[in-house]
């Protein structure tokens, strides 16, 4: 579904990023990790047309992101509050993102009231703008807005962090449950390697840039990618 190719960002004569190949089908989990600076988000903002490589493409259904819009229409993501509208309340943005992806009010609603033990009282009926909201329940806001509409591809920069311990368990249900019929590829970036580990297929770890492991966690372990974190 996604193709990268001779991939490089820099910033000032340094790269930040370097990937000369890498790709993701449709229908997998994967979770991207690395210290920080690793280059994770950046990879997303080249991902999702933020901003530009300074060399290779990235291919959505072998279409380059930075030369179309076509992946618009079967792509959401989060990768921080600066992605919602802060001045509507989160059952109006949730009606805004149904409106773009071409979603009923009725099945908005619908949509929306099956994340409730998510949202855990905190987010639905609050009569307030999503700028009051606490930083963790913007973001679980900004993680169902995702959701709307069932998208074929998701991108989510650090769901976990700021999600209380409930929260964070709730998600990766979420996050498992919308990956059983396989009709959605997902990637996350977290630095919690266990909470990652739990949700995906596939694990990548990147280093200054580069990508220095890609375990698939059927023939890959865990204890694998806990050693790169222990040095
Ligand atoms: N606009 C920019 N100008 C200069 N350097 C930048 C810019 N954006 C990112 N960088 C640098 O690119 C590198 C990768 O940053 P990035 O935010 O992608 O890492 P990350 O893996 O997401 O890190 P973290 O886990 O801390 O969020 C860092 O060294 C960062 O300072």
């Amino acid at each position: 579904m996604i193709k990268i190719e001779n991939l490089i960002k820099e910033y000032n004569l340094v790269e930040v990023v370097n990937i000369p190949s890498l790709t993701f089908e449709f229908g997998e989990s994967i979770g991207l990790v690395g210290n920080n600076g690793a280059g994770k988000t950046t990879l997303f903002s080249m991902l999702l047309d933020l901003i530009a490589p300074s060399k290779g493409t990235i291919y959505s259904k072998d279409t380059s992101v930075a030369s179309s819009e076509e992946w618009k229409s079967y792509t959401a993501s989060f990768l921080d509050e600066t992605f919602l509208i802060d001045y509507l309340t989160a059952e109006e943005y949730f009606e805004f993102v149904g409106r773009v992806r071409g979603v009923s009010v009725e099945q908005i609603k619908s949509q929306v009231s099956e994340y409730s033990s998510f949202f855990n009282g905190e987010v639905l009926g609050q009569k307030k703008y999503i700028r009051d909201f606490s930083k963790g329940n913007q973001k679980k806001i900004g993680i169902v807005g995702c959701f709307i509409g069932n998208p074929e591809l998701v991108v989510l920069d650090e769901p976990f962090a700021n999600l209380d311990p409930t929260t964070q368990i709730r998600l990766k249900e979420l996050i498992r449950r919308k990956m059983e019929d396989r009709k959605m590829t997902i990637i996350v970036s977290s630095h919690d390697l266990q909470h990652t580990f739990d949700i995906s297929d596939r694990v990548i770890l990147m280093e200054k840039g580069k990508v220095v492991k890609d375990v698939n966690k059927a023939s890959g372990s865990f204890d694998e990618l806990m050693e790169y974190f222990n040095q």
